[in-house]
């Protein structure tokens, strides 16, 4: 599982400029990094900072608050971030992850009621930076396409705005951080996922089988490859291993975003069986309740003897 206790090097992952994108230099970085700093991408600085705030002050509620009110169409989670499709916590993992979280389907959340009229706020920031994240998304994924060359058909169904969510994540500091990581390591199941980390940092990713640490960087965010892309791109972009350090002395907070494939539509490639986004997710459900982890791409691969 990893040695928590071992000190990772932190690295400069790659920039990319929203604002002047160079399809040349992306596709460069997703096939060598999976990972990259992602800068001038237009989200107000304000935006981040109200959100942020937002985040703290819910999390921070009472165990007995968080679940009598981030209830449908959110939901409040902990102990793991694998959740079934209605948002419950997916138990059956091998190892706790030292977090809780609150899931924001984006498409539903203009269904959230509450009387509190700080929720009400809360679900504001989080619509605003929904529509932001969707699309700088849609903006990185055309330049991709553009990138690997992908025909219309490919390309227009591989990234549905209407699938995307955000995760908000506490991970706590103290006694139990030293045994267990705030999130074991890991793969996305998405096409592109998103992060923005607090000052306090954590987020490592494996590089020719190295951990490294993602320096924290205000007023930046940090994309990822996922699994979808990966299939999609025929393997050429690789969905990063990432993982989560917890921190003895402080507690962190992180502010995720994933977007995936068009429900029903076929992920047709050179390397994998064609399956569509929610067979894939059967089959991390599925392995994650009879194994205890996520197998992943492999159990999709042509002639994989798994
Ligand atoms: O909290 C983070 O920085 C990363 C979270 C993550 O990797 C995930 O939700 O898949
Ligand atoms: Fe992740």
């Amino acid at each position: 599982m990893g040695d928590t206790t071992q000190v990772s090097s932190s690295v400069d992952i790659p920039l990319v400029d929203l604002e002047c994108l160079s399809l040349e230099k992306l596709g460069e970085v997703c096939k060598e990094w999976g990972i990259f700093r992602l800068v001038n991408h237009g989200i107000p600085p304000s935006l981040l900072s109200k959100l942020e705030e937002h985040v703290k002050r819910v999390l921070s509620l009472s165990f007995e608050s968080k679940q009598a009110l981030l209830t449908n169409p959110l939901s409040y989670f902990w102990g793991t971030p694998l959740l079934t499709p209605t948002g419950d916590a997916l138990r059956g993992a091998l190892n706790i992850n030292w977090l809780e979280g609150i899931n924001v389907p984006l498409c539903h959340l203009q269904q959230f009621e509450s009387g509190d009229p700080k929720l009400h706020d809360f679900r504001h920031y989080l619509e605003e930076y929904g529509r932001h994240l969707s699309r700088i998304a849609t903006t990185l994924f055309e330049a991709m396409v553009k990138n690997l060359n992908l025909g219309p058909k490919q390309s227009e169904s591989s990234l549905d705005e209407s699938t995307g969510f955000i995760r908000v994540y506490r991970y706590p500091s103290g006694s139990l951080a030293d045994e267990t990581w705030g999130m074991m390591e890991h793969t996305d199941s998405s096409v592109l996922s998103i992060v923005n980390q607090d000052q306090v940092g954590g987020l490592e990713f494996l590089k020719d089988n190295e951990w490294l640490l993602v320096n924290p960087i205000s007023g930046t965010l940090v994309v990822n490859i996922g699994d979808m892309l990966q299939a999609i791109s025929d393997d050429q972009y690789m969905s990063v291993k990432h993982r989560v350090r917890t921190n003895k002395l402080a507690e962190r907070f992180s502010i995720c975003y994933f977007v995936f494939p068009a429900k029903g539509s076929v992920i047709c490639s050179s390397k994998y069986k064609p399956f569509t986004y929610t067979d894939f997710q059967q089959q991390v459900q599925h392995d994650t309740k009879t194994l205890g982890y996520k197998v992943g791409l492999q159990r999709f691969k042509l002639n994989a003897a798994v």
